[in-house]
């Protein structure tokens, strides 16, 4: 974040109490419903009820300037170096750019592979049709396909191949797989990018292991009920997955970013190749926008500007995500990685410790079950958060409903209440964002989710953070190795670790725990 002097402008307008007075705002603008819009094809955004004004809003977009975002944007979509960890490029949008020779190699070998299996030319390794799949990946490899496909399903009206997602290890989650799934007419896909994580590999084992137990397992030519999505073909190989069930995507496209990859082949088996196809030009739809709209009509450098200035200068660390729609209930896990995993960073991209805090503590849920959860905090709590409310136009009863709800919640927040019994009395005053999806359909959620994504690198941007690496989660894992193997050769002593956890792992281990009595 450069220029100090517009820094000195915006730190001072944040500490101005009219800017953290709605009320005050509104009486010096009644027109804030009108300016404060930003629309594209499928969004509809409403920031009026934020704790900003029009010379902010000039300000953050200034600061964007100073950052040279336009710049940045360029460098993005022209294959520059953007992760300056690992000096590569970032290829997500080239995926969804019907002029890019990424967009056509992805799609024909997802739909020929997908074509294979609905002909029936591809069975199980028992001689089965597919009639089932299973996704097995974690992270980006899970989160993206898993959110897509729990929001179109349900609007495609031919009989397509049943989906199911497996993520972590637990026992629990397997054996439920297991008892949910007809496991002769099964395709498991192992998907992984890196093909090195952990959890997905032991669930692969473990499938691998049940699948050899059934008599009649016998994978050949034309018969395998395994397949793998990843960057690292060799690996795939290695596990004995034939080259004709194996989608290769490039390594220069982030995890998190992944899913209009190869990896987004669930949402072709739940969803049907044409959605995909649309899923793809809603996305390339955002990706233009992000590059020549003006930022002051800009979805994702607004959402990004907001997010900046409610963490940066209102020093507010939380943020939520609140769909009002079943459809997107995976909207905010989604998001969560998104933007946690890409911000979460102290370092800027020339390697010095930052200043200034990036990303917020993000959280959510369906808005209407989070209503009669944590709403309350929102209302009567004294600390104030950003939140997004997302709502899904729609003239179903139920889905009117649903919007009514949404739109009193944000409503209720900003007004408040005065009781005669002060304790009943509601606040007021406090933040929100509405952002509708004008219909529901792959376009639309391709729209949506593209926004997201530049929102995060419009952030990185401004925080001159690289968001497209992740070192931080490899501590927790590679800890968890080191754990493991001194658990397994009775060494946990000689492993640098604090008296707490040791003493935790004696308590977990089958080989020190305490006996239990009856
Ligand atoms: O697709 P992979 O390589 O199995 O990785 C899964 C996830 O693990 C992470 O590396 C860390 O959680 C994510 O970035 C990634 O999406």
């Amino acid at each position: 974040m450069h220029d100090p002097s517009l820094q000195r402008l915006l730190t001072r307008a944040a500490a101005s109490p009219h800017i953290r007075d709605l009320r005050q705002l509104w009486s010096h603008n009644p027109n804030r419903h009108r300016q404060f819009i930003y629309e594209t094809d499928a969004l509809y955004l409403d920031l009026s009820k934020n704790w900003v004004d029009a010379d902010v809003i000039e300000q953050l977009q200034r600061l964007a300037d100073s950052c040279r975002l336009k710049e940045a944007i360029d460098k993005l979509f022209n294959g520059e170096v953007v992760n300056s960890t690992e000096q590569s490029a970032a290829g997500h949008t080239t995926l969804r750019d019907p002029n890019h020779p990424n967009y056509h190699r992805n799609l024909k070998a997802m739909c020929d592979l997908a074509d294979r299996i609905e002909r029936g030319d591809i069975k199980t390794a028992f001689g089965k049709p597919v009639k089932q799949w299973v996704n097995v990946g974690i992270g980006g490899s899970y989160l993206g396909p898993r959110l897509v496909v729990e929001a179109l399903t349900e609007l495609q009206s031919e009989s397509r191949i049943p989906v199911h997602f497996t993520a972590s290890v637990d026992d629990s989650l397997i054996n439920q797989l297991f008892n949910t799934i007809d496991i002769e007419h099964c395709l498991f896909c192992i998907s992984s990018k890196s093909f090195g994580t952990v959890e997905t590999l032991m669930n692969a084992g473990a499938i691998e292991r049940k699948l050899k137990s059934r008599s009649g397992y016998r994978p050949q030519p034309g018969q395998s009920s395994l397949m793998a999505i990843t960057a690292h073909t060799d690996k795939a190989r290695r596990l004995g997955i034939p080259d004709d069930m194996i989608l290769n995507f490039d390594d220069s496209i982030g995890g998190r970013f992944s899913l209009w990859s190869a990896i987004g082949f669930p949402i072709v088996m739940a969803a049907g190749q044409t959605a995909f196809k649309q899923l793809l030009e809603g996305a390339h739809q955002m990706d233009v926008h992000y590059k020549q709209t003006p930022w002051s009509r800009n979805l994702p450098v607004m959402m990004a500007l907001m997010s900046v200035w409610y963490r940066n200068y209102m020093q507010l660390s939380a943020y939520a995500c609140l769909p009002y729609d079943a459809r997107l209930r995976c909207l905010p896990q989604w998001l969560q990685q998104l933007m946690m995993e890409s911000t979460g960073k102290m370092h800027s991209n020339r390697g010095d410790v930052i200043q200034y805090p990036t990303a917020p503590w993000v959280f959510g849920d369906h808005g209407q079950l989070s209503q009669h959860a944590f709403f309350q905090a929102f209302h009567q709590g004294l600390d104030a958060l950003p939140l997004d409310f997302i709502g899904v136009v729609d003239d179903s009863p139920n889905q009117q409903f649903l919007l009514y709800n949404m739109l009193a919640q944000g409503a209720a927040l900003m007004q408040g209440k005065e009781e005669d019994n002060t304790m009943a009395g509601c606040p007021g005053n406090k933040p929100s964002t509405t952002l509708l999806m004008k219909r529901m359909d792959a376009r639309a959620i391709g729209e949506l989710l593209a926004m997201y994504e530049h929102m995060v690198y419009t952030q990185s941007v401004i925080w001159d953070i690289n968001c497209f690496d992740q070192p931080g989660v490899e501590l927790g894992k590679s800890l968890a190795r080191d754990i493991q193997d001194c658990v397994a050769n009775d060494s946990l002593n000689q492993l640098n670790l604090d008296p707490s956890t040791k003493a935790l792992i004696n308590q977990v281990n089958p080989k020190t725990k305490e006996p239990k009595h009856d």
